[in-house]
C-alpha cells in the first residue's frame, strides 16, 4: 500500500501542501480530485520523488520509499515525457529497458500493451504523427510497460473521447484487479465519478475528504427522496417537515426537514397509490461543492 502522511511543501512563501495524508490501496482505483492549483501535481511529484517534501513522508508497505522501489512505480507526468520524433513501439520498449526489463520482455510487454490500448497499428509511427488522443494512449503505455508496483497518473483521461476513456480504463482496471494501487488525478468530476473506487479530494493544499466513494456519498447524503404517485404530487409542498426541491406532475424530489421518510410515505399512501419512493444519492458534484 502507498501511504502519504502529513506531507507539506511550500514554494517561497506560498504553502502549496499543508499536512496532506491519504492512502492508495492495492487493487483500488483512487481518484485524486481537486480544482486547478489545489496541489495534485505537487503531491504526485513528491510521491514519485521528483520533488522533495518539506515535511511528512511517503511510505510503501510501511517503509520509506527507496530509489529501487520508486524505479518500479509507473508515472504519467502532467508534462508528458515522450519523444515526438521516436517511433511509438521502439520508444515504449526502450523505456521498459530503462526500467530494468530485458529486451525481449520489454518488446513483449510493449506489444501486449499497444494491443490492449488499440494502438498496435501505430507502433511504427513517430509519436508526433499520432492524434493527441493516441499520443495520450502511448503515454499510458509508457507508464505501464515495466509492470509497475503502483501507478501514479496525472490527468490520464483529459482530452480523451469516451471510447478512448473506456479503452484506457479497461487497461488500468486490469492492473488494479491484479493488486496494483492506481492513483489518478482529474478535475473532471463526471470521469472520476464513474471510474474510481476510492476518492481523495484536495482543496487549497489540504485534504477535504477521502475514502471509499460510496461511503463518502452516503456520509454526505442529505436525507433526500424521490416520490412518484398517481396524479399530482404538488400536495407535498404543503406538508410540514419536508422541503420540496422539485415537483413535476406525479414526481417530487424533497429533503426531509423534521419528518421521517416513513411518515411521508404513510401520508402519500393515505392519499392514493405510490409508484415509487427512493432515496436520492448525491452526485460527486454535490459532494465536491459541499467539502471544498
Ligand atoms: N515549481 C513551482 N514553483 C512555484 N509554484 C509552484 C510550482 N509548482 C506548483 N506551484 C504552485 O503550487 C500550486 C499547486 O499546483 P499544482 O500543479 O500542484 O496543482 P494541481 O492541483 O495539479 O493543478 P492543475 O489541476 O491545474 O494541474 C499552484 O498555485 C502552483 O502555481
Amino acid at each position: 500500500m502507498l501511504k502519504v502522511s502529513s506531507i507539506s511543501r511550500s514554494f517561497g512563501a506560498h504553502r502549496v501542501l499543508d499536512g496532506v495524508s491519504f492512502e492508495v490501496r492495492p487493487g483500488r482505483m483512487t481518484g485524486f480530485l481537486g480544482a486547478n492549483g489545489s496541489g495534485k501535481t505537487t503531491t504526485m511529484r513528491i510521491v514519485l520523488g521528483v520533488l522533495a517534501a518539506h515535511g511528512g513522508e511517503v511510505t510503501w508497505d510501511g517503509a520509506p520509499i527507496t530509489g529501487a522501489v520508486r524505479q518500479r512505480f509507473g508515472y504519467m507526468p502532467e508534462e508528458r515525457g515522450l519523444y515526438p520524433k521516436m517511433k511509438v513501439g521502439e520508444q515504449i520498449a526502450w523505456l521498459g529497458q530503462l526500467h530494468g526489463l530485458d529486451r525481449a520482455t520489454a518488446r513483449r510487454n510493449t506489444d501486449r500493451l499497444l494491443a490492449d490500448l488499440e494502438l498496435s497499428q501505430r507502433a511504427g509511427d513517430r509519436l508526433e504523427e499520432l492524434s493527441l488522443g493516441n499520443q495520450q494512449r502511448a503515454q499510458v503505455a509508457a507508464a505501464l510497460v515495466h509492470d509497475p508496483l503502483a501507478l501514479i497518473l496525472d490527468e490520464p483521461f483529459s482530452g480523451l473521447d469516451p471510447i478512448a476513456v473506456e479503452t484506457v480504463l479497461g487497461v488500468l482496471r486490469e492492473r488494479a484487479a491484479n493488486g496494483v494501487p492506481v492513483l489518478f488525478s482529474s478535475h473532471q468530476l463526471s470521469v472520476v465519478e464513474q471510474l474510481c473506487d476510492d476518492l481523495v479530494i484536495i482543496s487549497g493544499g489540504r485534504i477535504a475528504a477521502s475514502g471509499e466513494r460510496e461511503r463518502l456519498r452516503a456520509e454526505h447524503a442529505a436525507p433526500r427522496f424521490q416520490l412518484v404517485v398517481d396524479g399530482d404530487a404538488g400536495w407535498l409542498r404543503d406538508l410540514a417537515g419536508v422541503r420540496v426541491l422539485d415537483v413535476d406532475g406525479p414526481r417530487a424530489v424533497f429533503d426531509l426537514d423534521g419528518r421521517t421518510d416513513q411518515e411521508v410515505l404513510r401520508t402519500a399512501l393515505d392519499r392514493g397509490a405510490v409508484r415509487s419512493f427512493t432515496p436520492v444519492v448525491p452526485s460527486l458534484d454535490e459532494i465536491f461543492k459541499e467539502v471544498i
